[in-house]
């Protein structure tokens, strides 16, 4: 059961809060969203642009592969941010979702956008991006009207402890980027230090962004993300059509 923040008069515009019992009850909604935005999608365009972040949203994505009415040959899947090692390697978030979720759906794997990990940060910051503007010729990958940066179909992002979204940690210049899609860091305060990230135009140029939230030790930055009581990286999170909070009660608790 899920307790939205816009029947308590809270909704912003373009955001909403979902707060569920328990994470299990979380994963249950968010497959269903998600089925419903692909669903969407599909029947308007033809495909469906979705992007993940690593963490522990990868998890609470569990229920979707149980989902029948998805058509997943439309799907085309990237990550917001990637660490700059080998594809299989234990850090890569490439290897998080594959043996998680895309080992258990038909993705065709040429819609399936890993980054190139033999280059250098910058110079698989680079090819990425290269890729994501390929995408945007053969119309695969939208353009906001508004920024005239990518606009994803869907984000599913998780938040660290100290409120990053993506590889944009507080504080850090990349907060601020505001030409390239995709950037490289090299001193990443979360190891490993060497990512590549997709910068806040980018993500906030989204149709539908889905923040998933969960636990305790996250209550202080969603408080401070939703209140606006200070300023954490996914307080700048936004998206055109809307963002969607999804959290557990632990991670709430401050609000
Ligand atoms: O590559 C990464 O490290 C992730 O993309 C990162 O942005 C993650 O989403 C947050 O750190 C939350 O991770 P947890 O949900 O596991 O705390």
């Amino acid at each position: 059961m899920a307790t939205t923040a816009s029947q308590t008069g809270k909704e912003e515009n373009k955001k909403r809060v979902e707060i569920f019992d328990t994470e299990e009850n979380l994963a249950i909604d968010l497959a269903k969203y998600t089925a419903d935005l692909s669903d969407k999608f599909c029947k308007e365009r033809g495909a469906f642009t979705v992007v993940v972040s690593g963490g522990s949203l990868i998890k609470s994505l569990r229920k979707l592969v149980e989902v029948d009415s998805i058509d997943w040959s439309r799907w085309h899947f990237f990550w917001v941010d990637e660490r700059v090692v080998p594809k299989h390697h234990e850090d890569s978030n490439y290897k998080l979702a594959y043996d998680s979720f895309l080992s258990k759906v038909p993705i065709p794997p040429g819609n399936v956008y890993a980054i190139n990990d033999s280059l250098s940060a910058e110079a698989a910051a680079d090819d990425y991006e290269t890729c994501l503007k390929h995408l945007v010729k053969t119309n695969v990958l939208r353009v906001s009207d508004s920024t005239g940066f990518p606009k994803f179909d869907l984000m599913l992002l998780g938040m660290g402890p100290d409120g990053h979204v993506a590889s944009l940690f507080p504080g850090h210049g990349l907060c601020s980027e505001n030409k390239k899609w995709v950037a490289s860091i090299t001193d990443s305060p979360k190891p490993p230090s060497e990512r590549i990230t997709f910068t806040f135009p980018v993500i906030n140029s989204s149709a539908h962004v889905a923040l998933v939230v969960c636990g305790s030790g996250k209550a202080e930055p969603v408080q401070m993300a939703l209140n606006k009581t200070g300023s954490v990286p996914a307080g700048s999170v936004s998206a055109e059509e809307e963002l969607v909070w999804f959290l557990d009660k632990p991670a709430s608790s401050k609000l």
